[in-house]
């Protein structure tokens, strides 16, 4: 498939749909997740969101945080932390802190990833067991990509990639080191990401589609970790792409 037909309808297509602007992106996106939420807080009185760091979803944040839904019952927390406090310019907890737990939405309860432990491998144990207490499935999980092809904090290279991947005790959380990244960082693994009623990669610009082409092809997860959310088959993945 070439990558100028990859997303060449605004119409929903296998789970993708493209949009001409990441204004119409957000927009539509942040009615369809508060649609979600508002759905499962009728059906059984609360709701899970696990969101992503990074620079991109930060407009989308925005967005939500104005919504009218009763965020007392949402429960938000991470995909993955950098380990670093919430005051540091780099913790994902901060930037969820101030774009989306604002207005209305500060009304939500968090749960970080950030525990205060020297070193991730020595917070694991307490991150494992915040997110083993929160209620499963999580109702929607918002995963972001880099343009190495890693998700969550699942790097190509990270040494305890495997176990993040294939968590052999059933952990719901592992702390990664990998070259190339300024903090060493704590994800939720893998079957703990695909417990979630939706699934979603929001991504934004021509690098980005790019890299997702890349990572469609023939290749070991290992090199594009993107790969194990794409090849997985227990909870369909929606696309989101903007310029
Ligand atoms: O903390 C993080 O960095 C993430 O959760 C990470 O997986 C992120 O989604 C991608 O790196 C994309 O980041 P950008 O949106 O900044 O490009």
């Amino acid at each position: 498939m070439s990558v100028d037909g990859f997303f060449d309808s605004d119409a929903p297509r296998d789970g993708r749909r493209s949009f001409a602007s990441t204004e119409a992106l957000v927009e539509a996106l942040a009615g369809s997740l508060a649609a979600r939420l508002r759905g499962a807080i009728a059906a059984r009185g609360s709701a899970t969101l696990v969101v992503s760091g990074g620079r991109t979803p930060e407009a989308l944040f925005r967005q939500m945080a104005d919504l009218p839904l009763d965020w007392a019952a949402v429960t938000v927390t991470l995909a993955d932390e950098r380990w670093v406090p919430p005051d540091d310019p780099d913790s994902n907890e901060a930037l969820v802190r101030r774009s989306l737990l604002a207005g209305p939405a500060a009304a939500a309860r968090f749960v970080g990833l950030y525990t205060g432990a020297d070193t991730p491998e020595a917070g694991q144990d307490a991150c494992d067991a915040r997110i083993r207490a929160l209620p499963r499935p999580f109702d929607v999980v918002l995963l972001g990509m880099g343009e190495d092809g890693h998700t969550a904090s699942f790097f190509p290279g990270a040494a305890n990639l495997a176990a993040a991947l294939s968590p052999a005790d059933g952990r719901t959380v592992q702390a990664i080191r990998a070259p190339g990244i300024r903090q060493p960082r704590m994800t939720l693994t893998l079957p703990t990401l695909l417990d979630t009623q939706r699934l979603l990669l929001l991504i934004t610009g021509d690098a980005k589609r790019r890299t997702l082409e890349q990572a469609e092809a023939d290749g070991p997860v290992e090199a594009m970790p993107v790969r194990s959310v794409l090849r997985q088959d227990r909870v369909p993945l929606e696309i989101f792409w903007a310029p």
